[in-house]
């Protein structure tokens, strides 16, 4: 079954094109976009969280066209975190959390306040921040900002996930903490998560699937283990390098004086 599915999918974005992108995105997988910067995967991912029009194709949300939910639905079916963390308000991080909670609550209907309370207490938990819920957010680090951000996505209670570059600016120990974090909710709640990535080895590592964009364009998809060949890595970055496993995590070495290879 597909979580995600786009057909022809076209969208022109200043001078750059998304052109004719057919995919699909397993439900209960996880799934990572990766491509070189520039090539469209934010801009997908905007499509898919409907904060971007398209102009040809079609994309379908659990089988159903993404035009036919009305905005609290499809807020209710996915989530999706942004790439900057820019312009969110100074908030405890217990009511950033909260937050996630919007579309389940409207005018009419405010909800139920334990359950409220409990899904915004799982978020905190699993997300091993329940421990500053009540410091400022914007006076945690980087990676402390990175895990509440999740625990807000994680409480708008949807069944897919939509994480833009959810690594950046954190170190390696906090990256692979942030990765198994991801891991252990896709597999104890079967939330289908979808993330764009730039470290190929933890893309690769992490997914089930992987999906490669160049120039606006789909390369290639498939099983990670299958993908990620010395070819594929000279097809969409345009590098010289050898890629082996070990124990399932892959490998790769650059070959050095990649420069004159870059266009
Ligand atoms: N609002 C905009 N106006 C004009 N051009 C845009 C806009 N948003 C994105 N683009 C262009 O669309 C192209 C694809 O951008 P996108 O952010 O989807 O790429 P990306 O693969 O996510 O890149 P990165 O890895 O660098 O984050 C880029 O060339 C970018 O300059």
């Amino acid at each position: 079954m597909n979580a995600i599915r786009a057909s022809n999918l076209c969208q022109k974005v200043g001078y750059f094109q998304l052109k004719d992108i057919s995919l699909s995105i397993p439900t209960g997988k996880m799934t990572a976009i990766i491509g070189p910067n520039g090539s469209g995967k934010s801009t997908f991912l905007k499509i898919t969280a409907q904060l971007m029009g398209m102009d040809e194709g079609e994309v379908l949300i659990h089988d159903k066209p993404i035009h036919t939910y009305k905005r609290r639905e499809l807020a209710k079916t996915i989530s999706m975190l942004p790439q900057s963390k820019e312009g969110l308000p100074n908030l405890s991080v217990k009511e950033l959390v909260s937050y996630g909670r919007s579309p389940h609550h409207s005018f009419l209907n405010q909800g139920s306040k334990t359950e409220d309370e409990a899904i915004i207490d799982w978020a905190l938990k699993i997300t091993s921040t329940k421990k500053h819920e009540n410091r400022m957010f914007h006076e945690l680090s980087g990676g402390e900002q990175q895990k509440a951000r999740i625990a807000m996505s994680l409480a708008q209670k949807t069944d897919i996930l939509l994480l833009d570059e959810p690594t950046t600016y954190l170190d390696i120990a906090h990256q692979l903490d942030l990765m198994e974090m991801l891991q252990e909710i896709n597999e104890q709640y079967g939330i289908t998560i979808v993330m764009v990535l730039h470290d190929l080895q933890q893309a690769a590592a992490y997914s089930h699937h992987m999906i490669a964009l160049k120039g606006g364009c789909l390369v290639d998809h498939g099983k990670p283990r299958d993908l990620l060949t010395a070819y594929f890595l000279q097809k969409v970055y345009n590098i010289n390098a050898h890629v082996y496993f070990e124990n399932d995590y892959p490998i790769i070495i650059p070959q050095l004086k990649q420069r004159r290879l870059i266009p």
